[in-house]
């Protein structure tokens, strides 16, 4: 019978030789929490896309399975195989809350922002599914700076204060500025909502008809309702990128 567990810990031996190897690989009992997702004889990856190698000893009839994570055996493993990240660019006016929406999936947490100028980027492992996202600095001036964004990416992401009325059509004309670019005709585009937690917050399909949204012919869009100050509707949109771009992938 072959039991797996997060470690193996028999003899006083073992436990000695074990926390030696764990140490010298950086071992995380945390990551083990995520195993096995992809399971070899062997060794397996967990979600973090962490090389995991598989102790197993036999045991008067029976296999215990442990798992040791080795963090050279990993870079030497995505050195030959690297995994495929896709690339997410958030676009929207000045104050739309590009940069609370990045953050708040980062780190889960609410940060106190200013005025982007230029980008940030961070990695986010969203299922499995590894994504560079690129939040880009919204503000008239730069706007025309975002195509130097462009190339290679899978996602766009148009963020919407959905409490700003007054901007609604300046949002539609940027949305039909970019979906003509030659280096989106891959993507697909989500729209957030954002902002529905205040209350005078446009609706989703009040969005939707202000953006033309049903117009765009060429590129699979979705919108989603959101707030990236309580984090409501953001993996959901996040959910639905990951499905269009991972299937596309694979087909
Ligand atoms: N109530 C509410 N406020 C939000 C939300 N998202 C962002 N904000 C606020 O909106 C303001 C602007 O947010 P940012 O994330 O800096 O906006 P941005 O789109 O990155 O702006 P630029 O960098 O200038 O393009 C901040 O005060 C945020 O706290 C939200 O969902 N609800
Ligand atoms: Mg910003």
């Amino acid at each position: 019978m072959v039991t797996f567990m997060s470690s193996v810990l028999y003899t006083s031996n073992f436990i000695r030789w074990v926390l030696d190897v764990c140490a010298a690989a950086s071992f995380t009992w945390e990551g083990c929490d995520h195993y096995p997702l992809l399971y070899k004889e062997k060794y397996c990856f967990d979600s973090q896309y962490r090389f995991l190698y598989i102790i197993s000893i036999e045991l008067e009839g029976f296999t215990l399975v442990g798992v040791v994570m080795g963090a050279f055996m990993s870079r030497f493993w995505f050195m030959l195989f690297p995994a495929k990240e896709y690339k997410i660019v958030i676009v929207g006016l000045d104050n739309a809350g590009k940069t609370t929406t990045l953050y708040k999936l980062h780190l889960g947490d609410v940060v106190s922002t200013h005025p982007t100028v230029g980008s940030n980027v961070e990695e986010l492992v969203y299922k499995n599914i590894r994504f560079e996202v690129w939040d880009l600095g919204g503000q008239d001036r730069l706007r025309t700076s975002w195509t130097t964004y462009y190339r290679g990416t899978h996602a766009v992401i148009v963020v919407i204060d959905s409490t700003d009325r007054a901007r609604i059509s300046i949002m539609k004309d940027e949305l039909f500025r970019l979906l003509p670019n030659e280096d989106l005709q891959q993507t697909v585009v989500l729209v957030f909502a954002n902002k529905q937690d205040l209350k005078d917050a446009m609706t989703p399909a009040e969005i939707t008809d202000a953006l033309s949204l049903h117009s765009i012919k060429n590129h699979d869009w979705h919108i989603q309702a959101c707030s990236a100050l309580t984090g409501d509707g953001l993996y959901d949109g996040l959910g639905w990128i990951a499905q269009r771009v991972a299937g596309k992938a694979t087909s």
